[in-house]
C-alpha cells in the first residue's frame, strides 16, 4: 500500500491531522529519514557479514591451499550399508583393537574392514569392475611394456644421503595403515589355482583377470620362457558379504597408525599374541636368549619361495610380517621395545594388572611411531618445508570431521613411488663396522631363516644405519623388477616384477588416470602430452605417446613415478600432495593422536614432554646390541670415518618412565 495514497483507509487518519499538515510533513520526512537510515544499517551490516563470511571462506581455502578434498561420491557406502553398528564408552581411555569408536560420530570410521576412501570416483569400463580402457576404447598398454620401455633399463647408481633404515620403517608404517588382500582363486578343495598355467581358470574365475602377460621379446623373462606373472585381483566388499557399486576394496587394518601391525587388527589376533601376563607380547628365543616374534604353527605365507624357510613368525599383519628380511626386522624391534616397556613398567608400578601394563605399553608404542613419523620420516619424503605450510606439523587440534581413512590412491598407488628405495642388498655389518656379508634380494626376499642366527639381527640393523640408501628415482632395481620372490623350481634369477604389478593394481581397483589426480592436487588438466612437460621430462612424454592413445590414459602409478622430485622431498608434486593429504587425515582424524589433549587417553604434559624425546635411536638401543646411534636416525653416517658423529647407546638414549609411576596404593589397602 502507498503511504500517499488517499484511500479510504488511509483518510480518517489524515483527517485527524489535518491541522497540522506541516507536523505531518515533518513526520514522514522523519519517516523518510529513518528508513533511509535503517537501510544504511541494515546495509552495513550485510556487507559486514559478507564481507566476514568471504574473509572466512578466504581464511580456509587460503590458509592451506594446498589441501585437497575428496570428490568422490560414494564414500560412505560400505559404513552405511554394511559396517556393523558399534556403540562406544566415550571415557574409554585406549584405543580399541580394531579402530572403532575413535570417531565418536561415525565410530566405524577409520576401523580395521572398512573402505579405502577414494579421493576421485572410481574408473572402470563399465562403471563397476572392469578395467579402464583408453579413452578410443582400446586396452590399456601391458603393465610389463610400459616397465621395459618407460623405467626397467633407466636405473640410476647414485646413493642417498638416507640410509637403507628407511626402507623398513616405511614399510611398517605402509602396513599399519594399508591391507588389501589378494583375492587367490582356489579350487573347491581349497588348493590355489595358478592362473598363469591354467588357461580354463583365466576365462572362469574373475580373479585371474589381473595376470601380466611377458612379451615375447621380454629381454629377462624371454630367456627362461617365461610367459606371464600370476598377479590376482583384491578382495573387494563382495568378499565381505557387501556388494557394492562401483566395486569397493576394504582395508583389513586399522586405518590409523596404532601399530596394528604389531598388535593386530582384531581381538583374535591379538589376544593371541599375548601372553596375558605381565602385558607381555609373545615372544621365542634363539640360542643366545634373544628375543623374536612368535613362530606360526601352521605358515600362512602363500609365495612359493617361503614355503621352502623354515620358520614364518606371526605379527600383528599375518598378510606381510615375513614377506622380507628388513620388515621381519623391524616387526622384532617393535615386538622387542613393547615386551621393554611393559617391563619397565610393571618394575615402576608392581601392582598394575596384564591388562593395565599391556594398554600402557602400546599407547607409548603407538605413539613412539607416531611422533618418528612425523618428525622423521615423513619429512624425508615430502620435505620438511611442504610439511610445514601444509598444516601437518601445527598443534595438533582433533577434528572429527575429518576422514582417517587410508586413500586408495594412496595405498595402491602414491606411496608406492617408495619401491623406488628398495635396495639390491642388505649389509650384515660387525661390531667393528666391517661389513661382514651381504645377500641379495632373491635371499633376503620371503626368507626370515636368517633372521635369529648369531648375531644376525644386530648386525643387520648396523647394516640398515650405515649403508646409504637407493635414491628415488623412475625405475624399481633390476631385482625388484624381475625376480621378487623367485620360484624355488623355475631358474635362480626369475621371479615377479614389483613394478609390473603396481601398475596392474592400480587398474584393479580403479584408479582415474594421472591427469585426473593431478588436477586434484591443483594442476590445471592436461589437454595433450605435451602439457604435462611441467612435471615430466620430455623424453618421456614421447615414450608416453608411443604406448598410451591419449593423455588421459596414462596410468597413476606411472606419472607418478615420472614426476621430477619436490624441492626437498623424495618424491614428485603429485605423491607429495596425495601423501600429505594421507597422513593430514592420519593426524588430525585420531582421537587418540599421541599429543592431542583432553581425551581420556591423552598423555599427562610430563608424559609427553617424554614422548617427544624418544626417537628411532631410542627403540634400537633399547632392543638390540646396537652401541652407538645418529642423532638423524635416516641419515647414513660412516661410523668409521665420522666416529664421534654418532652418539652411544646408554645415557643419551635413556627412556625416562618415571613420569608413569603412579602414587603407591598399598597404604590405602
Ligand atoms: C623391501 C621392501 C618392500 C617390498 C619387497 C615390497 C613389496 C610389496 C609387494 C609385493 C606388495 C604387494 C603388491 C600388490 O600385489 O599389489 C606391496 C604393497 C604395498 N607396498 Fe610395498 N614393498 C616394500 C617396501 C615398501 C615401502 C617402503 C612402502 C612405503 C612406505 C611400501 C608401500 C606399499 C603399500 C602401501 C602397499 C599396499 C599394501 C596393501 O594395501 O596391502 N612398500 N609391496
Ligand atoms: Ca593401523
Amino acid at each position: 500500500m502507498n503511504w500517499f495514497s488517499g484511500n479510504n483507509e488511509n483518510k480518517p487518519l489524515l483527517n485527524k491531522a489535518k491541522t497540522n499538515l506541516k507536523n505531518n510533513r515533518t513526520w514522514i520526512l522523519r519517516a523518510i529519514f529513518l528508513s533511509i537510515l535503517l537501510l544504511g544499517v541494515l546495509y552495513l551490516l550485510f556487507v559486514l557479514f559478507k564481507g566476514e563470511a568471504e574473509s572466512n571462506n578466504v581464511i580456509k581455502t587460503t590458509k592451506n591451499p594446498l589441501h585437497i578434498s575428496s570428490k568422490a561420491t560414494t564414500n560412505d557406502n560400505y559404513l552405511i550399508q554394511c559396517a556393523p553398528r558399534v556403540k562406544c564408552d566415550p571415557n574409554v581411555k585406549y584405543r580399541s583393537i580394531n579402530g572403532s569408536c575413535n570417531n565418536l560420530y561415525v565410530p566405524t570410521r577409520g576401523a580395521a574392514k572398512t573402505s579405502f576412501l577414494r579421493l576421485l570416483d572410481a574408473n572402470y569400463n563399465d562403471g563397476h569392475y572392469d578395467f579402464r580402457r583408453q579413452t578410443n576404447g582400446s586396452k590399456l598398454p601391458n603393465p610389463r611394456i610400459i616397465n621395459i620401455k618407460l623405467f626397467l633399463s633407466r636405473e640410476i647408481y647414485r646413493l642417498s644421503e638416507n640410509n637403507v633404515l628407511l626402507l623398513p620403517f616405511g614399510q611398517l608404517i605402509a602396513h599399519d595403515i594399508s591391507g588389501l588382500p589378494n583375492d587367490v582363486p582356489r579350487t573347491p578343495n581349497d588348493v590355489i589355482i595358478d592362473c598363469c598355467t591354467d588357461d580354463n581358470a583365466r576365462k572362469t574365475f574373475a580373479q585371474c583377470q589381473l595376470i601380466v602377460e611377458d612379451p615375447p621379446d621380454d629381454p629377462v623373462y624371454s630367456k627362461h620362457n617365461i610367459t606371464c606373472m600370476g598377479v590376482t585381483r583384491s578382495m573387494t566388499s563382495m568378499n565381505y558379504s557387501c556388494p557394492l557399486s562401483p566395486t569397493t576394496f576394504i582395508n583389513i587394518n586399522t586405518q590409523f597408525i596404532d601399530a596394528s601391525e604389531v598388535y593386530g587388527s582384531n581381538e583374535s589376533i591379538s589376544r593371541y599374541l599375548r601372553v596375558m601376563e605381565g602385558g607381555r607380547l609373545k615372544f621365542t628365543t634363539n640360542n643366545n636368549g634373544e628375543m623374536f616374534c612368535p613362530i606360526q604353527k601352521k605358515k600362512q605365507y602363500e609365495p612359493i619361495q617361503l614355503q621352502t624357510s623354515n620358520i614364518q613368525y606371526e605379527t600383528g599383519d599375518p598378510d606381510n610380517g615375513n614377506q622380507n628380511l628388513g620388515i621381519t626386522a623391524i616387526q622384532t624391534l617393535f615386538l622387542r621395545y613393547h615386551n621393554y616397556l611393559a617391563f619397565q613398567l610393571s618394575a615402576l608400578n608392581p601392582y598394575w594388572s596384564d591388562e593395565i601394563l599391556y594398554q600402557e605399553s602400546r599407547r607409548i608404542v603407538i605413539a613412539t611411531i607416531q611422533r618418528i613419523v612425523y618428525n622423521d620420516f615423513l619429512p624425508i619424503i615430502i620435505g620438511q618445508d611442504f610439511q610445514e605450510i601444509y598444516g601437518i606439523n601445527e598443534e595438533n587440534i582433533y577434528d572429527p570431521t575429518v576422514d582417517p581413512s587410508m586413500a586408495q590412491e594412496l595405498s595402491s598407488a602414491a606411496i608406492r613411488v617408495l619401491h623406488t628405495i628398495i635396495p639390491v642388498q642388505f649389509n650384515f655389518m660387525s661390531n667393528e663396522y666391517n661389513i661382514d656379508y651381504s645377500i641379495n634380494i632373491t635371499d633376503w626376499m620371503a626368507n626370515p631363516d636368517l633372521l635369529p642366527i648369531g648375531n644376525n639381527f644386530d648386525k643387520l640393523f648396523k647394516g640398515f644405519l650405515e649403508t646409504p640408501g637407493r635414491i628415488t628415482q623412475p625405475s624399481y632395481n633390476f631385482f625388484i623388477s624381475n625376480y621378487m620372490f623367485s620360484f624355488p623350481k623355475q631358474p635362480a634369477y626369475t621371479g615377479l616384477d614389483l613394478l609390473s604389478i603396481d601398475i596392474a593394481r592400480g587398474r584393479d581397483v580403479g584408479l582415474q588416470p594421472y591427469n585426473q589426480v593431478r588436477h586434484l592436487c591443483g594442476r590445471s588438466l592436461a589437454n595433450d602430452f605435451d602439457d604435462l612437460v611441467d612435471l615430466i621430462h620430455i623424453k618421456d612424454i614421447n615414450t608416453l605417446k608411443e604406448l598410451y592413445h591419449s593423455v588421459n590414459d596414462i596410468d597413476l602409478m606411472v606419472g607418478l613415478l615420472l614426476e621430477k622430485l619436490s624441492d626437498g622431498a623424495i618424491v614428485g608434486p603429485t605423491a607429495q600432495c596425495l601423501i600429505a593429504d594421507g597422513f593430514y587425515r592420519f593426524k588430525v582424524g585420531d582421537r587418540f593422536f599421541y599429543d592431542v589433549q583432553g581425551q581420556p587417553g591423552s598423555f599427562t604434559p610430563d608424559q609427553l614432554k617424554e614422548i617427544k624425546k624418544i626417537t628411532l635411536g631410542h627403540v634400537i638401543c633399547a632392543t638390540s646390541n646396537v652401541d652407538h646411534v645418529q642423532k638423524d636416525i635416516f641419515k647414513t653416517i660412516d661410523h668409521k670415518s665420522f666416529p664421534t658423529s654418532k652418539m652411544k647407546c646408554g645415557n643419551e638414549f635413556y627412556i625416562d618412565l618415571t613420569y608413569w609411576k603412579e602414587p603407591s596404593h598399598h597404604s590405602d589397602l
